[in-house]
């Protein structure tokens, strides 16, 4: 299937999302709130930081999905992030795991490994995160929440990761690689000074988690349009942006305003293998 074959399932789905208006658990880390919540409700999704163990039992059950982050984890936040993902699993709702800077500490990577167990329908990384969660990188070797891996690097540990979690993998990057362990799809949509903002993978994961809710049951097709989407915005945005703090705003802003027209015309997706 290439680009033509995807589009407009890409924009039903942001259409959806739009009409739909899915309210997404974010237990996010403390860098990236601002923005998630924006690009979520840019997309037209409602989002909802509610993070403290008390709250799960009664809002869990009200979300339509759930993305977990661990960019700023720490031992009272991991509770929470365990009992909401084990009730979205239990009743059936999609989630998101971010392994953000896993590769920071064993505590960190441990945290990880225990949430991978509670079934995430998805794993969105960048190349280091999800060579460092699949077991194939060497210790020691990190240089926090940014990659020092392409995400073409991490295509053998995305499947891998994939097969053995049951989840689809999602790697960040110059190309966006998506893949249930089978099969390996490309999203070549973004520019690169998205990587100068922070927390826009961060954004991506929540953005994920909003079209798993419209599109449960085709997790990898769902993942593979949030992720053009995404990266359609950011394209737009830099052509208004004279940096990466203005093409913060310009990128929420053509999430926004992101037509059918332009959806069609731009989704740069093919099949890897
Ligand atoms: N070199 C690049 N060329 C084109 N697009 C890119 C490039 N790098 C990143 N992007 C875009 O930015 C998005 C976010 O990817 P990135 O790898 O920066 O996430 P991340 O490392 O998880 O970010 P963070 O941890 O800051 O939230 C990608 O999905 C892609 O659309
Ligand atoms: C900068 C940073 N540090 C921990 S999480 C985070 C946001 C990007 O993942
Ligand atoms: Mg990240």
């Amino acid at each position: 299937m290439e680009s033509k074959e995807w589009s407009s399932g890409v924009w039903t789905r942001l259409h959806d999302v739009r009409r739909g208006s899915p309210l997404v658990q974010c237990i996010t880390n403390l860098v990236s709130m601002d923005l998630v919540a924006n690009t979520l409700l840019s997309a037209g999704a409602s989002p909802a930081m509610v993070h403290s163990v008390y709250e799960v039992p009664d809002f869990t059950p009200h979300i339509h999905a759930l993305c977990v982050n661990v960019g700023t984890l720490t031992p009272d936040w991991l509770p929470s992030m365990k009992a909401a993902a084990e009730l979205a699993s239990h009743l059936g709702k999609p989630w998101v795991l971010d392994p953000a800077a896993v590769s920071c500490s064993g505590f960190r990577l441990k945290a990880c490994l225990e949430l991978v167990e509670l079934k995430p329908s998805v794993i969105k990384g960048n190349g280091s995160e999800i060579i460092a969660l699949s077991g194939s990188g060497s210790q020691g070797h990190t240089k926090g929440a940014d990659s020092s891996h392409e995400s073409t690097e991490a295509i053998e540990a995305a499947k891998s990761l994939a097969l053995s979690s049951g989840a689809v993998v999602a790697v960040s990057g110059a190309v966006d690689i998506v893949t249930d362990g089978k099969r390996v799809i490309g999203v070549h949509n973004g520019t690169k000074m998205m990587q100068k903002i922070t927390a826009t993978g961060c954004s991506l994961s929540a953005l994920v988690a909003a079209f798993l809710s419209v599109d449960p049951l085709q997790p990898l097709e769902a993942t593979v349009s949030a992720m053009s989407v995404f990266g359609i915005a950011g394209e737009l945005g830099e052509d208004m942006a004279k940096g990466p703090g203005s093409l913060r705003m310009h990128l929420i802003d053509s999430l926004y305003r992101l037509d059918e027209t332009t959806v069609l015309s731009r989704v740069k997706i093919t099949k890897l293998c």
